[in-house]
């Protein structure tokens, strides 16, 4: 282990009292010069000290007289700053519960200019060094997701908190459907940028990752129409500040749909690879996926929801009583290409969590440029000889790339699927009663099993392709149109695609392992959170008030 250097180390002040400060190339740490008269009271025994892990510090500012003035109103205050006139403020991330970070603040101070000083330009070369870090972010507002608070919330939540980690934005609020996706397929300047941004919803995060995809595909000669073609990672990481209806991208990779928390994970710099999806019709690309991709109840949902768009959220729990009532099924045939014998299964109980062995384990099979290594081209299955197939009488038929866990559903709809190993869950809900169709879908709510029904079978797969049994039904030409998002469910049902649908009903659908990066970390474990108690303030193991003296 790196022997970790002292940089610097002073007596300063922090809330009327005498610290010590350390600063060392990974942590910020202090604590009481005296015995702490009062240590957290809680159950976690921690004393006094804390600590701050350099890369989880979000600036550091010389104190102005204005913050100064604000702050200090009593006696002891007036004291302190007539002893020490000069102060730095640290912003750095603060956990708090169910996966939320949040921007602290503790402030110094120093009794002499120079040492202030120091204090700011030696963290600041210390923030410097963490390259991973955005300085340039290109934004997509859409203000028409969700409840229509996008702009307001980037305004008032996101972007102060970029300004002061200094990073420079350019902001473009979408005027129609598909601008923000247009704009990054031709127009934008991409070498400008570290990472691309979208303040909405599944659809507007869908917009990014197609226009980022496409325009990667476009500068290597990467043709995806062809299904077999070899993608080239995106190079630009995409956050995502979320202000949709759903935001389920955005909460089974950072395990919240919070604003401040996703501003924040953006300003650190994190990483977190992700499948993506895509899907063809014969030789046509259509669409990718990065989330659901969900035929028979999802696609009736969707096509239903979109009438009613108007009511925001809600319109998906009205669509989703109407279209549980209608009760209808699809018939057709699936087939599948399951995944390698070593990536787990869907129903091993291991979930997708910051660090995952299982991703990791294929995160080797592409290197950090995206090259294709010996391990993704090593004979493994045959594409012909293994493929699984499966005919029936469909209510649903769902593959979730991630567990797609959102408020509705806050372990998912498949609780142990990836993030980035290269597979997706294919579910098979077969024709049911309504009230066993409604069992399945309440387990969606609770800790009981949503597999755990004689009529639902789940596969982890690399690819798959559904046929929709079409002959004893309307066939796809007698239709005079076909089906668009304008919202009608046609006999063949159709495909919600990430909350769009898809103008094909026979799909081919191919995981492509890594494609993209977001500005995530995956879940943390709650070990991982409580490892921080000791730098809280309060304690948050411990839900208490900071012990002020
Ligand atoms: C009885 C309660 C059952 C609750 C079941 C909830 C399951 C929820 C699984 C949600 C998976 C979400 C996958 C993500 C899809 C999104 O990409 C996509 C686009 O999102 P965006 O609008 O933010 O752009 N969103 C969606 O397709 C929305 C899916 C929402 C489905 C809600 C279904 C509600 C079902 C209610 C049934 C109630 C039966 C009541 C009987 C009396
Ligand atoms: N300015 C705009 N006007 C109308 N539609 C837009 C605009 N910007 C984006 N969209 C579209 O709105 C749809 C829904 O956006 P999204 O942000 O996902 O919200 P929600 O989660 O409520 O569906 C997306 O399909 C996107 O293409
Ligand atoms: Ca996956």
């Amino acid at each position: 282990m790196e022997k970790q250097v002292t940089l610097l180390s002073s007596q300063l002040f922090q809330k009327h009292r005498q610290v010590e400060v350390v600063l060392n190339r990974s942590v910020l740490a202090w604590k009481p010069v005296e015995k702490s008269r009062k240590p957290c009271s809680g159950t976690c025994d921690s004393v006094q000290s804390y600590s701050v892990e350099v890369c989880e510090i979000v600036a550091v500012r010389k104190t102005e007289d204005d913050d100064q003035d604000a702050a200090q109103t009593g006696k002891h205050q007036k004291k302190t700053k007539q002893l020490y006139p000069y102060a730095f403020t640290v912003s750095y991330v603060r956990r708090t519960r169910q996966h939320q970070w949040r921007c602290s603040e503790v402030t110094f101070h120093c009794a002499n200019q120079a040492l202030c000083e120091e204090w700011v330009q030696v963290t600041n070369e210390q923030l410097s060094l963490l390259t991973n870090r955005p300085k340039s972010l290109l934004v997509y507002i859409n203000p028409f997701g969700g409840k229509r608070h996008g702009k307001r919330i980037y305004e008032q939540k996101v972007a102060p908190m970029f300004r002061l980690a200094g990073i420079a934005t350019t902001v473009i609020v979408t005027e129609r459907a598909n601008h923000a996706e247009d704009h990054l397929k031709t127009e934008a300047n991409l070498d400008k940028y570290d990472g691309v941004v979208c303040v909405g919803g599944d659809g507007m995060f869908s917009e990014v990752l197609h226009g980022l995809v496409a325009r990667t595909q476009n500068d290597h000669g990467v043709d995806q129409n062809q299904p077999d073609a070899e993608l080239v990672p995106c190079s630009l990481r995409i956050g995502i500040i979320p202000a949709g209806s759903t935001d389920c991208i955005c909460f089974a990779t950072v395990g919240t749909n919070d604003p401040v928390t996703s501003a924040l994970h953006i300003i650190v710099g994190d990483s977190q690879p992700m499948d993506v999806c895509s899907v063809h019709h014969n030789d046509v690309f259509l669409r990718y996926s990065v989330s659901l991709l969900g035929y028979g109840f999802y696609g009736d949902v969707l096509s239903d929801s979109e009438r009613n768009r108007w009511l925001g959220p809600a319109r998906y729990d009205l669509a989703g009583v109407k279209t549980f009532l209608s009760h209808n099924y699809y018939e057709g045939t699936v087939s599948f290409l399951p995944a390698e014998d070593d990536v787990g299964n869907p129903r091993d109980k291991l979930q997708c969590r910051s660090g995952c062995s299982i991703c990791q384990h294929n995160r080797s099979s592409k290197d950090e440029h995206g090259d294709v290594s010996e391990e993704k081209e090593k004979p493994g299955k045959d594409d012909s000889s293994d493929w699984n197939e499966i005919h029936g009488k469909f209510i649903a038929i769902n593959a979730a790339n991630m567990s797609c866990a959102c408020p509705r559903s806050p372990k998912g709809l498949s609780p142990f699927a990836h993030l980035a190993d290269g597979n997706a869950d294919l579910i098979l809900v077969r024709n049911c009663s309504r009230l066993d169709f409604f069992k399945h879908l309440l387990r969606h709510t609770n800790k009981d099993d949503q597999f755990d029904h004689p009529f639902v079978e789940v596969h982890r797969v690399r690819k798959f392709r559904f046929e929709p049994e079409c002959h004893k039904l309307v066939s796809l030409e007698d239709l005079s149109e076909p089906p668009t998002k304008t919202g009608y469910s046609t006999p063949l049902g159709s495909w919600s695609c990430d909350g769009e649908i898809l103008p094909e009903v026979a799909i081919q659908v191919s995981v492509q392992c890594q494609l993209i990066r977001l500005f995530a970390r995956g879940i943390e474990e709650q070990q991982q959170q409580q490892q921080q108690c000791v730098s809280d303030d309060p304690c948050t193991l411990c839900a208490l008030e900071p012990t002020t003296d």
